[in-house]
């Protein structure tokens, strides 16, 4: 278990984040001094076009990729200066990471989707059953346990994604274009489920998107250019917020001077 060793807020803190791939004889700067914090109970979306740096935000977040500078904080507790093993205790104890593909086991039903995770986390069979049961009838498959993957709709799948995401009782919950494979009917309904959870749940959301229509149901919007983030404005009324910002951002027309 991790506790808490510093101020940093109990979801996520991004501050001053600069991370560099190596391109020829060059770098380039994939994040260019981000800077986010997203509380708990918090849904936050960022949009941007391709290539823009969303992947790579993700993966530092989920504190896969370490920054060249800057720090990442997760449920309060600041992963640098963390030995690889303590920092993969902190991501498996507090990161959920829901992919863009559901990457569903083809042989599992979707209970053992779940559980299958907890029991390599070392819960017992009878606790990771439960937990399982209560968290695929969070997402709306109650009846559906025992189904397998080819057995279950697009969105169905991408249900039991974010229910397997949720299984460790994360404090952030990283999540991939959770729309992309769906008709915008069922890509709102899983975002409604994602501010839904986030809300009850008290995790700190953070869902990456192209998707412009899909941003009714998050509390707040960050765009994404070239490698920089900044807050859309709109009227956002903070953590709990539902029910809209007054339409899309114009991520394209964003400039940083
Ligand atoms: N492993 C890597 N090595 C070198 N450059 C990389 C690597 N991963 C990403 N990049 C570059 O970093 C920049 C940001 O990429 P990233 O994948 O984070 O963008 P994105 O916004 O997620 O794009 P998309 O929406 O297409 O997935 C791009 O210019 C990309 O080419």
């Amino acid at each position: 278990m991790n506790h808490p060793t510093s101020t940093a807020p109990a979801g996520l803190a991004l501050t001053g984040v600069v991370l560099t791939y190596p391109d020829g004889d060059r770098t380039l700067t994939a994040l260019d001094h981000v800077t986010m914090e997203v509380a708990a109970g918090e849904f936050a979306a960022v949009a941007g076009p391709s290539g823009s740096g969303k992947s790579s935000l993700l993966a530092v977040a989920a504190l896969l990729i370490a920054p060249a500078s800057g720090t990442v904080a997760v449920a309060g507790r600041d992963a640098a200066g963390l030995s690889p093993a303590e920092r993969t205790r902190l991501r498996r104890d507090h990161i959920g990471v829901v992919f863009q593909q559901p990457n569903l086991l083809p042989a599992l039903t979707a209970l053992d989707q779940l559980t299958v995770m907890a029991n390599m986390a070392g819960r017992s069979a009878r606790a990771a059953a439960d937990r399982a049961r209560e968290l695929l009838a969070a997402v709306g498959l109650a009846g559906l346990e025992h189904k397998r993957p080819h057995q279950l709709s697009g969105g169905e799948r991408q249900r039991v994604n974010i229910a397997r995401a949720l299984m460790n009782d994360p404090r952030v919950l990283l999540v991939d274009e959770p729309t992309s494979a769906l008709d915008h009917e069922r890509g709102a309904s899983v975002v409604g489920l994602l501010a839904r959870l986030t809300r009850e749940r008290g995790v700190a959301t953070v869902m990456v998107t192209h998707d412009l229509a899909q941003l009714d149901a998050v509390d707040r919007v960050w765009s994404m250019l070239d490698g920089r983030l900044s807050e859309t404005p709109g009227p956002v009324t903070g953590p709990g917020h539902r029910g809209g910002h007054g339409g899309p951002p114009c991520v394209a027309a964003h400039t940083h001077t």
